[in-house]
This record gives structure tokens, sequence and C-alpha cells, in this order.
């Protein structure tokens, strides 16, 4: 069973010859690339020069990254080798790409990068653990870790399964649904309870609205706040969550719940400290955003395999539905060991972050090549996740790749990272995982869905992979669950 997303094609062929039947991909095949050099390095340096594409004036090679991602990068790394650069409206990005040289960045043991993520996606994030650096990241992401540990996620995983069972009640059978907004949906209904103890219907839907503004503007190109203009309505978007939890905070930090809020709100550091109101307020603001899309974007890509691959999907049921009435807890996902290796595959595939996005703070460089400070570098993760270098036939769709026996993972600590590396790896990876295969496993036990052979979604780069078409889906009711519809 072969599956060719739009980067695995690319990633075996130039993305511009991969989608040359669609008329824009032709015209962006015959655009001017201009190469040339980033910087001269310091003379005596011993360094040589970043390659790479400038494309066209302003607008650069803007439109194949959104058209191509993970393999618009591919391509730079075999035009240009694992250290290039591209030019994006107005701005010259540093690629990085392949093992080695992602490793070297991420590492970062001379201390020349920090994070890129405000000078990329503007002040959403302000306050958040990706958005610090040094010292006080690693004070509060210490203090924080304490949130993601098994105990805790017990309790936000009994509200999630229970508000995805109540959210799946109203997905229609046998006509239509476009899987990318109803998924977001469903990820809000999940979210406001574990996170806040706030119930969707009663607040969490707009504290989810106001969420979902401050995503849109991080690709916002217009930045200014003006009336009408995403911007604008994201910096409202961001105060009225601040305003909210703010007036939360003091009664989180109170009552014993085992909402990820109140677990926050209670946590003592080391030297007897905690957090205070703005920092709880700023550390939830982004973990609302950044638990939001990327668990969409990957539930979103295993629903399209698992449509794709009806066997694997009839496989990953079959273990769902083995727990009969029980209650879903960690235990039981961990148990899910098919859905554990279909997730991972689908991630890999169509990696929900596949950039990382790095500052440098002074002149340095990545395998021998000079980047300047200031320099903007893109940590291209999902480019290796279709290395053939590293993945035997690395389009296919291939989940027991994953399985203890073959573990091609492991074949390099940088192969698979969908969750990031080094001081910033995703401190809610265990949560992130744990709400998609909850999500997976209440849609398989509810209903099936397939996709026909001829259909192959088109992932679009805009902000996080989404299929173009919003990846229409008819569900039908699931075998073997009578009462069920
Ligand atoms: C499938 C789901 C998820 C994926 C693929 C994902 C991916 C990532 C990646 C790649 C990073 C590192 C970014 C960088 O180094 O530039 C990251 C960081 C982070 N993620 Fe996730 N994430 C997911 C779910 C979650 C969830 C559910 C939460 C919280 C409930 C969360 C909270 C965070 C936080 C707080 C950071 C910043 C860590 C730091 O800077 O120290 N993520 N995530």
């Amino acid at each position: 069973m072969t599956t060719r997303t739009e980067p695995d094609r690319a990633a075996s062929s130039p993305p511009a010859e991969a989608g040359a039947a669609h008329w824009l991909d032709a015209l962006l095949d015959r655009m001017p690339r201009r190469p040339g050099e980033l910087a001269a390095p310091p003379p005596g340096s011993g360094l040589g020069p970043v390659h790479g594409d400038r494309g066209l004036p302003v607008v650069g090679m803007g439109v194949h990254m959104i058209r191509h991602g993970p393999a618009f990068q591919l391509q730079l790394l075999r035009r240009h080798g694992p250290v290039s650069w591209w030019q994006v409206f107005g701005r010259r990005v540093v690629a990085v790409c392949g093992p080695e040289a992602v490793q070297e960045v991420l590492a970062n043991r001379d201390k020349a990068f920090v994070t890129g993520w405000p000078d990329v996606v503007g002040p959403w994030f302000d306050g958040g653990l990706l958005a610090m650096d040094g010292p006080g990241h690693l004070a509060d992401r210490r203090l924080l870790q304490a949130a993601y540990g098994e105990p805790a996620l017990e309790g936000y995983l009994r509200r999630m399964v229970e508000d995805v069972t109540a959210g799946l009640a109203d997905w229609p059978t046998g006509r239509p649904v476009r899987a990318v907004g109803a998924i977001r949906e469903l990820s809000g209904q999940m979210t406001t309870r574990a996170l806040l103890g706030v119930p969707y219907d009663a607040g969490g839907r707009q504290v989810m609205r106001d969420v979902e503004a401050c995503i849109r503007a991080e690709s916002a190109l217009l930045r200014l706040a003006l009336p009408g203009t995403a911007w604008h309505r994201a910096g409202r978007a961001r105060r009225r969550l601040a305003a909210r939890l703010a007036r939360a905070v003091p009664q989180a930090r109170v009552r014993a719940d085992d909402d990820f809020l109140s677990v926050v709100g209670r946590l003592v550091g080391p030297d007897g400290g905690r957090l205070t109101l703005p920092q709880v307020v700023d550390h939830m603001i982004f973990t609302l955003i950044a638990s939001h899309d990327t668990t969409t974007a990957a539930t979103v890509a295993a629903v399209y395999f698992l449509g794709k691959h009806p066997g694997w999907q009839r496989r990953a049921r079959a273990e769902s539905n083995a727990r009969g009435d029980a209650p879903l807890d960690v235990a039981g996902l961990h148990r899910l060991e098919t859905l554990e290796l279909v997730v991972k595959e689908s991630v890999r595939l169509v990696s929900p972050s596949p950039i990382l996005m790095r500052r440098a703070v002074r002149d340095t460089d990545v395998l021998g090549h000079h980047v300047p400070a200031g320099q903007l570098v893109s940590v291209c993760t999902g480019v290796n996740q279709l290395l053939p270098e590293l993945w035997p036939d690395p389009h296919r769709f291939d989940p027991e790749r994953f399985a203890e026996a073959r573990g091609e993972d492991r074949v390099h600590r940088l192969a698979w990272a969908p969750f990031g590396a080094g001081q910033h790896k995703c401190v809610g990876m265990h949560f992130g995982m744990l709400k998609v295969k909850a999500t997976l496993d209440a849609l398989l036990r509810r209903f099936e869905w397939s996709f026909p052979a001829s259909y192959t979604a088109r992932w679009r780069f805009t902000s996080l992979p989404a299929p173009a078409d919003g990846l229409p889906v008819v569900l039908r009711p699931a075998p073997g669950r009578p009462g069920v519809s």
C-alpha cells in the first residue's frame, strides 16, 4: 500500500515537477530562482558561504513554500546542500536540513541560537515557553513539567474522553463532512474543560475562537492593527483571553481540581516560589495555541491515512473495540499499539510542525557554513522524516516501520522529530499523543470511512499543514457496534 501525499511525491522529485499538472506549479517551475550567497564569510575564518535562492522580488519563494512545504525545503537541500537560504516576502531565511545540520542547531552547544518564533509569528506567543530562552525558560519549563506528568494527564484525559464522546454525537453519517473544520471544532470541544475547567458551551467556545484568531494572525502578511485585519482581531482576542485568565487564576489556585490551569496554578518550585499571575496567563495562552492546531493537524493526517488504508483502520478499530465498555484511561491508550504506530507514521509523512524557527544571536556556523548574527534559521525536521537516506521507501504509509522489530526511527535521533528536540522539545508530547489517540479511538469506535483510490489530498502549508479542500469525508456507522450510529 503506497500513499503519495503532496510532500511525498515531491520528496522523490522536485516539487515543481511533482505538481506540474497544476497551472500554478507549472508557472512556479518556470520562475527564476536567482541563486546567490547569503553573506561573505569573515576573511580567514575557513568557513564557506550559504548558497540559496532569492526567487521573485519581495514574494521570493513564498508561494513555493506554501504549496510544497517540506518538499520545497528538500529541493533546497538537493540544490544547495544541508545549509541553504531562501527569500520569503522580503526576508532571507536559512534552511537547515538533514540529520547532522538539524542536530547541530538544536543541540545549540555554543548558545548561538535563540528561539526565532516571535520574529515570525508576532507577539502571540509572548511570555510562553517557546518565546523564552536561557535561565528564565529553563526555570519555568522545569516548574511546568509537573503539569505534564502521568498523574496529571489522567485528569485531563478523563475530561477529554467525556467531551470527545459528546462532540461526536452530532457528527452526521451518509453525507460529506469537511474533516479539517470538524476536527478543529472537536479539538476545541476537548480543550477548554481539560485545560481551563471551562465547559465548551459555557464560555469555552469563545475562548477557542480567540485562540484561533491568534493562530490565524501568525501567518498574516499585513501586520498592522488596523480595524478589519487579522492582526487587529488577534490583538483584541489576546486581550480578552488575558482578562479572562487573570480572573480565573486566583480561583484556580485554590480549587482542588484536576484541570491544567488548576494544576499549573498550584505548582510550587524547589525554592517555594510560584509563577506570578501574569506568568500563568502568558503560559496558558501559549499552551492553548500550542496544543490546538498541532493536535488537529496530527488527527487530520491520521484520519486521511486510515481512510486510504482500510486494513489499518480495521486493525486499529479491533483494538479499540476490544476494550468493550471499560472507560479509556492512560494505561488503556498505551495498549492501543496499532493506533500508536499509525499516529507516528502519519506525523512522519505530514509533520504538524515541520519547521522550527531559530535566530542566530551572533556570527556562528553550521557544518562549516557562515551564518551571520541576527539571521533567521528554519530547522527543517519535516524534511528529515522524508529522506530516502534515512527511511526505506520513505513515501510509503507503513506504520510497521515503528514496530520494535524494525525500529526504523532509531537510525538517527533526528530522523523522526515531529515534537522537536533540544531545549524547546515539546513539553506536551505525551499530552498531545493522548489527545490525538483518544480522538481517533472515539472516531473508530463510532464510524468507519474511506477515500476513493483516485483521491489524493493536496496539502497546503500556509500555517500548519492541512488538505487544501478541507478533506471531505463520508462517515458510516462503524461495523460491530450495534446501537451506535
Ligand atoms: C501532535 C501534537 C503536537 C505536536 C506535533 C507538537 C509539536 C511541537 C514542537 C515541534 C515543538 C518545538 C518547537 C520548537 O522547538 O521550535 C513544541 C513545543 C511545545 N509544545 Fe507541542 N506539539 C504538540 C502538542 C502539544 C500539546 C498538546 C501541548 C500542551 C498541552 C504542547 C505544548 C508545547 C509547549 C509548551 C512547547 C514549548 C516548549 C518549550 O519551548 O520549552 N504541545 N511542540
